[in-house]
Order: structure tokens, then sequence, then C-alpha cells
């Protein structure tokens, strides 16, 4: 069985995966070694650039009959069995990413991808198993163990259970609004 750990950058997907790995005696993969072990992509700068389609055909061929968690922020695009999106605050991913010394336009995208639900909203495109867990306020410990509490009982969609936009002014100075041209 593939559980895939997804969500924006810095919402804690490494620690929760690799715990929920452990708790369930499945193997850890972090996705963007297994691409650079498997030569899927091309490195630009810091960052790697995958072919999604092509990643996806290698997890499949690879990782279909293991128990595995993945990770990483494109896997919930991959083939598996069940996804679960971690949410947190906005303001809490703007901080970590801050603490992390990301630039502000880097920020900027991860704090709106969080407000207005991409990884979500990417993972229905592709999946029906989805489990939505909200980590704000809460230990990775206490996140694992809701994770497993749902999967436990059978429970494979659960969605729609945060809305960014309640805390709008809270999230607003972490955004690089208007771009650069003045409106007229
Ligand atoms: N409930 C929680 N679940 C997960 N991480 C948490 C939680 N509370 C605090 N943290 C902290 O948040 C940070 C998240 O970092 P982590 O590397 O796990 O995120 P990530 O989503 O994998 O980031 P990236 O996509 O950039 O690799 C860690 O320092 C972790 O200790």
């Amino acid at each position: 069985m593939i559980i895939a750990v997804s969500g924006t950058p810095g919402v804690g997907k490494t620690t929760v995966a690799k715990l929920l790995a452990k708790k369930l005696g499945y193997a850890y993969v972090d996705l963007r070694e297994f691409a650079l072990k498997h030569g899927v992509g091309e490195m630009k700068g810091d960052e790697l650039e995958v072919e999604v389609d092509e990643l996806a055909y290698y997890v499949e061929k690879k990782l279909k009959d293991k128990n595995v968690v993945l990770d990483g922020h494109l896997s919930h695009l991959m083939p598996a069995d069940q996804v679960i999106i971690l949410r947190a605050h906005p303001k809490l991913i703007g901080e970590r990413l801050k603490e992390r010394g990301y630039s502000e336009e880097k920020i900027a995208e991860n704090v709106e991808a969080e407000l207005v639900d991409v990884c979500l909203l990417e993972a229905i495109e592709e999946n029906e198993n989805i489990i939505e867990v909200d980590t704000t306020d809460k230990s990775p410990e206490e996140v694992v163990n809701e994770i497993l509490d749902i999967l436990n009982k059978g429970i494979k969609r659960r969605i729609g259970i945060v809305d960014w936009t309640k805390f709008y002014d809270e999230i607003v100075p972490y955004l690089k609004l208007g771009g650069d041209e003045e409106w007229v």
C-alpha cells in the first residue's frame, strides 16, 4: 500500500511521514531522492524539475506492491492508495519558511498556495482517497495518531475541513499583493 503525504512546503510532511512510516512499519520514501535515484528530472539551480508522469511511472513500477509512506509535495499526484494532505494555518507556513530563510516571494507563493487549497484541489483531480488533516496547534505525534485513527476506522475520504479565508487579515502580511504595476 502506498500512502502519500503531501501539502504545502513547511507544513510538516517529512516529520509526519517519517513518524507515520515508523508506526505502521512501512518504508519511508522521500520522493525527491527517489526521483534522483531513478534519473527522473533535471536540476535547475537548487531545484529538481520533474516530469510528473515519468515520476508516476517509476512509482508504479518500483513501489506498487510495497508498503511505503511517500513524502513530497508532488506525492499527491502519484499513484497512491491513500493520500494524506496536511494543512496548517498559512501564517504558520509563513513563519516556518521565514525561519528557513526563504525569499519573500517564495514565502508569499507558498502562503497563498495554502490559503487557496492548491494541493487539495490538485489531489482531488487525481485521487478519490484523500484525508485532510489540520496540523495547526497539534504535535507531530497527535497528527500521526489522528491519521492512524481515521485509517483504522476504514475512512478513506475526509476533505473540506479547513477554510483559511476566515483568517485573511492575519494572512495578508505574508502575501505579495498588487504586483509591480500601478492600478489606474
Ligand atoms: N504538527 C506538526 N506536524 C509536523 N511538523 C510540525 C508540527 N508542528 C511543528 N512542526 C514542525 O514544522 C516543521 C516542518 O518541517 P518539515 O520539513 O517536516 O516540513 P515539510 O512539509 O516536509 O517541508 P518541505 O516540503 O519544505 O520539505 C518541523 O520543524 C516540525 O518540527
